[in-house]
């Protein structure tokens, strides 16, 4: 399949295979700048290892992946990432406990963790202050990361991905380890950023269709590193296909906008 140079995401055949096991098999996928999509599955199916895969964190063993129009392996990936958000636990784990929140997103403008300059330009630290105040943290910009509850951490890393106004963003399962109150929070905010015209494609990584937010368009169901459905939301995100998706028989409900799902 050629590229289409206007899409965010296309992976033709890819396979990604580690100590003889392929984590991903065989995916093809492609990405428009305007569509959110939400990557469901359950644990072990590959889900974080396609999320790299699009960061330029690795690249195919087979297959090819072009991600914002660049080949993977034939491009230089520090340049490409600095055009991706991602808000990753593998990035929360590179974050100085003992950095402020406003330096956490602010650094993200030279794509690197940690302050190494004494002094910012005026216009990353307002945008920096914006983002905190768009996730709904602008009064912790001065506390320390190390102090943050996994909530507000969670809120910082995505702030932290939009600072450098990406292209593609990415988020490796945003709402877990919040609570009720924090994770319905979480979903609206994002609902509203999905609504943006001018915020960058999306995929959202999950395991629970209750954190899909509202406004995203598309689902890749993954299973044992194979894609079981993929396509827009309402005809992808079937009881068929989540069960096939859990190897579990699930009855999935979608009422405004939101995803419930039990057992059948
Ligand atoms: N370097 C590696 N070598 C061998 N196996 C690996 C390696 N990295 C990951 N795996 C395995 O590949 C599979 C897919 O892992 P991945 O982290 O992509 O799944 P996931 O869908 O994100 O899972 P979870 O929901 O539990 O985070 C898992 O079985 C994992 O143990």
């Amino acid at each position: 399949m050629s590229n289409d140079a206007d899409l965010v995401i296309s992976i033709d055949k890819a396979t990604v295979t580690r100590s003889g096991k392929d984590l991903i098999r065989d995916i093809d996928w492609q990405v428009e700048p305007d569509e959110r999509w939400v990557l469901l599955g359950p644990n072990g199916a590959g889900k974080t290892t396609l999320l790299s895969l699009v960061a330029g964190r690795l690249h195919p063993t087979r297959g090819t992946a072009h991600v914002l129009g660049e080949q993977l392996g034939r491009v230089d990936v520090f340049e490409l990432r600095t055009r991706i958000g991602l808000a990753s636990v593998a990035v929360h784990d590179r974050i100085p406990g003992d950095e402020t929140v406003l330096n956490v997103v602010v650094t993200a403008a030279w794509s690197v963790v940690g302050r190494f300059r004494e002094s910012y330009d005026p216009m990353d630290t307002t945008r920096a202050k914006a983002l905190l105040h768009q996730v709904g943290i602008a009064d912790l910009a001065e506390r320390l990361y190390g102090t943050l509850s996994e909530g507000e951490r969670k809120r910082v890393q995505i702030a932290r991905a939009l600072m450098t106004d990406p292209e593609l963003l990415l988020l490796d399962e945003p709402a877990a380890g919040l609570d009720l109150g924090g994770r319905e929070d979480l979903v609206r905010r994002l609902a509203a950023l999905a609504a943006d015209p001018d915020a960058p494609a999306m995929v959202l990584v999950t395991h629970h269709v209750e954190e899909i937010p509202p406004g995203f368009t598309h689902a890749l169901l993954l299973r044992e590193g194979g894609v079981v459905a993929a396509g827009p939301l309402e005809a992808t995100m079937t009881s068929d296909n989540l069960s096939k998706t859990f190897d579990v028989p699930l009855r999935l409900e979608h009422e405004d906008g939101r995803f419930t799902a039990r057992a059948s």
